[in-house]
This record gives C-alpha cells, sequence and structure tokens, in this order.
C-alpha cells in the first residue's frame, strides 16, 4: 500500500491507492492481475468494535464521499453531509471507508489503466461483475485489516455492490443498506444500458475500445455525452422535468432541457472514462445477485444480514417495486426516500438519507 497509512492513524480523505496481493479471479474465468483500489478513510479503525462501515459509490462516483473539492477531487464529497464528526457516519466513532470501484477511472483499475507491458488495458479490458467489483472491494478489506463491516451501505450501482456483500459474504456484513437499486436487472435497465453502450461503441473513437494512447480528444466523446444525455433523462423524474423546464426555449431556441443535458453530456465526457462507463455499465446490465445462487429469490430468503431497503418514490429506473420485493424475500424494513428529483434522489435528499442511517446505525 502506498501512503503513510498505519492503524490508528486518521487521514481523512486522503485518497491512497492499495494494490491487491494477487491475480483476481473474475467470475466469467480468467483473472486480473496487478489490481490497484483507490480508497479514502474518514476516522480510525478499531477492528476490536467492529467500528467500519463501507461506503459504495454509483456509476460515476469515486472514493471522494467526503470532504472538500481539491487536488484529485473535481468537486465537494458526493455524500459530504452524511460523513464527519458529529454527522450520521460519525467518524469520531466510526471508521468509514470508501473505494472507486474495479473497472473505474478514478484510482482503481480499469480498461484506461495501464498494463504490464505498458498500454492500457482498452479493448483488452475484460467483461467484469457486481460480484467481481465486490471481490476486489474484499481484498482491500483484508489489506485494511477488517473481517467484518459494521455496515455496508450504497446506493444504485453501490447498492447493487452492498447487496452482492451481503448475500456473498455474510460473514462480513453486520448489515445492508442498500438503496435505490434491484436484485436482478429489468428489461428496462438492460434496453437504457444496451442503447447508451450502443452510443459510445458507434462512435468513430471508440476504436474497439483502443482509443486511450491516442490523441487527446480521439476519443468517443460524442458517443460518451449521447450515453449520458439518455441516462440523464431516466436518473430524474418526469414531473420534475416539466416543472423545471416544459418546453421552454432558450434565446438561440434551444429548449432549456436540451441545454441542461447538453451541460451534464458536457461535463461527464470531461470527467469520466468512456471504456469505464462501458464496463460498468454491462456490470449493471447483468447484475443479478442469484446468478450461481439458484435464483435472487432462494439467494435473498438465505441471506442471514439484516437488511434497511430504501428506495426513491420518483425513481422510475429503480422504482419502488425493486426494493418492496428485496424487502419481502428478506423480511427487511423499507423506508421511502421522498423526492422529485427520481433516481438520483439518493444523491441529493441527505436529509431523509441520515435520518435513515441513524435509525439503523444509531445517534452519533
Ligand atoms: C462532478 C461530480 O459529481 S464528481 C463525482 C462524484 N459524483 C457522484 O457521485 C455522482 C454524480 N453526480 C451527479 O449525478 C449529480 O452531480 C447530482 C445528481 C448529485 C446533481 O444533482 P443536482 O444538484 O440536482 O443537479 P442538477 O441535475 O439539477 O444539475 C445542476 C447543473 O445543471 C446546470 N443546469 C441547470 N439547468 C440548466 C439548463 N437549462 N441548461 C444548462 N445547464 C443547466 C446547472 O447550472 C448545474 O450546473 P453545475 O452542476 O455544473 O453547477
Ligand atoms: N447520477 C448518478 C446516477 C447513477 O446512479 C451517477 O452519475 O452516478
Amino acid at each position: 500500500m502506498s501512503g503513510a497509512w498505519r492503524p490508528g492513524i486518521d487521514l481523512a480523505g486522503q485518497r491512497r491507492f492499495a494494490r491487491l496481493p494477487g491475480p483476481l479471479r473474475l467470475e466469467r474465468g480468467g483473472a486480473l492481475p496487478d489490481v490497484q483500489v483507490a480508497y479514502e478513510t474518514w476516522g480510525r479503525l478499531d477492528a476490536s468494535a467492529g467500528n467500519a462501515v463501507l461506503v459504495l459509490h454509483a456509476l460515476t462516483g469515486d472514493s471522494h464521499a467526503a470532504g472538500p473539492a481539491g487536488p484529485g477531487h473535481p468537486s465537494t464529497g458526493w455524500w459530504d453531509e452524511l460523513v464527519g464528526p458529529g454527522r450520521v457516519l460519525d467518524t469520531d466513532r466510526l471508521y468509514v471507508v470508501a473505494p472507486n470501484v474495479l473497472g473505474g477511472c478514478q484510482g482503481t483499475t480499469g480498461p484506461s489503466s495501464l498494463r504490464a507491458d505498458g498500454m492500457p488495458w482498452g479493448g483488452r479490458w475484460p467483461d467484469i461483475t457486481i460480484g467481481d467489483q465486490v471481490a476486489a472491494e474484499a481484498a482491500l478489506a483484508d489489506l485494511l485489516g477488517i473481517r467484518r463491516w459494521a455496515a455496508v451501505v450504497g446506493g444504485s450501482m453501490g447498492g447493487m455492490r452492498a447487496l452482492e456483500w451481503a448475500v456473498g459474504h455474510p460473514d462480513r456484513v453486520a448489515r445492508a443498506v442498500v438503496l435505490a437499486c434491484g436484485a436482478v436487472s429489468t428489461a428496462e435497465q438492460i434496453g437504457l444500458c444496451a442503447v447508451q453502450i450502443q452510443a459510445i461503441t458507434e462512435d468513430p473513437g471508440w476504436h474497439r475500445g483502443d482509443y486511450h494512447a491516442r490523441a487527446p480528444g480521439a476519443g468517443p466523446d460524442r458517443g460518451m455525452a449521447l450515453a449520458r444525455r439518455i441516462a440523464q433523462i431516466s436518473y430524474r423524474s418526469e414531473e420534475e422535468l416539466q416543472e423545471r423546464f416544459g418546453a421552454r426555449t432558450r434565446a438561440d431556441g434551444q429548449f432549456e432541457v436540451a441545454s441542461y443535458l447538453d451541460h451534464h453530456a458536457v461535463k461527464l465526457a470531461r470527467r469520466f472514462d468512456a471504456g469505464s462507463y462501458v464496463s460498468l455499465t454491462r456490470a449493471m446490465m447483468t447484475q443479478d445477485v442469484g446468478r450461481g445462487r439458484g435464483g435472487y429469490a432462494t439467494a435473498l430468503r438465505a441471506c442471514p444480514v439484516p437488511f434497511t431497503l430504501a428506495g426513491v418514490d420518483s425513481d422510475r429506473l429503480y422504482p419502488m417495486r425493486l426494493q418492496a420485493d428485496i424487502a419481502s424475500l428478506t423480511g427487511s424494513p423499507l423506508r421511502l426516500i421522498h423526492s422529485r428529483a427520481g433516481h438520483d434522489g439518493f444523491l441529493i435528499e441527505t436529509d431523509q438519507i441520515a435520518d435513515l442511517l441513524r435509525d439503523v446505525l444509531g445517534p452519533s
């Protein structure tokens, strides 16, 4: 591990990098060599007290769950209101760990990372699954000396990993808090993922994934931006888009909503690697927590880990019925996050998520 970390030292929000000790075996066969995992921690680990909490980000998030913008962090932490001294994930008593996901592009090994031959993985990057992402996180936990998490918490793709942690490693998870996701991807989610992947892979800049070593700007930025536009509509509610933008146009005649989508498209294309977007999107579209376990209902019914499920009432991408299904199969409480923001509500309604986590983890 690089950095000056040792147990008992609080290096709040400083990104560090762990090198996994051996190849990471993949669910679909083969193995990834030399995997690096970027992560940040807050608080002090007390392994005997079992005070470690794993916080898992969604598709385009990163290890910077909390803290100000700064070098390596273009923006404030994505759950900044929730993590810190006196906050619901109270780092005076908890040790909070947030890794960047396997396949990502913010420090953890992914398609843009270099292989041993000095060339980016690019098109040689294998198909990975949610299970592979969790396997990398479990290897990180081993390196950090964390045998069992007091809680594993995540939303959207982070929720898929929290679910996979609980079902795949029940002895290592005291409680799972799963937000805004389902147990198995649905037809609509798969369809939306498929067209986003198509937007990128049909961009002439894609070059079968081998664009990283080409000139800056030669990659599939246009396809990536189109993918984000499509996704952004699905992340918000119809009602919110109507209230905010209606059919209003700008001085140049462009629809306000199209301008909003353009803004998010350009912003993401600047900060995110298209190869990672494709890899992570594929992992989500093939999500099935029951794969190899007799189906998701069997897997969830057999899972001994206590869950808390929560969904956003206006989420049309991962609607509440998906969280209700998991809650019913596991006999767990189901919480409602009220928001007009749709799926993105799990990133925006932090007061409600704080209340939920306070109920689960106790007062700070
Ligand atoms: C930059 C990063 O996020 S770093 C990595 C961490 N990120 C994550 O974990 C998740 C990724 N983040 C996200 O998905 C989003 O940032 C969210 C969901 C948290 C943001 O949600 P909201 O606060 O509701 O923002 P919203 O969707 O309304 O967009 C606001 C932006 O749209 C812009 N905007 C609003 N209306 C329009 C319009 N008509 N035309 C053009 N731009 C517009 C705003 O100026 C604002 O720009 P800014 O974000 O550059 O300041
Ligand atoms: N807005 C979120 C949605 C995915 O859950 C992201 O960009 O990661």
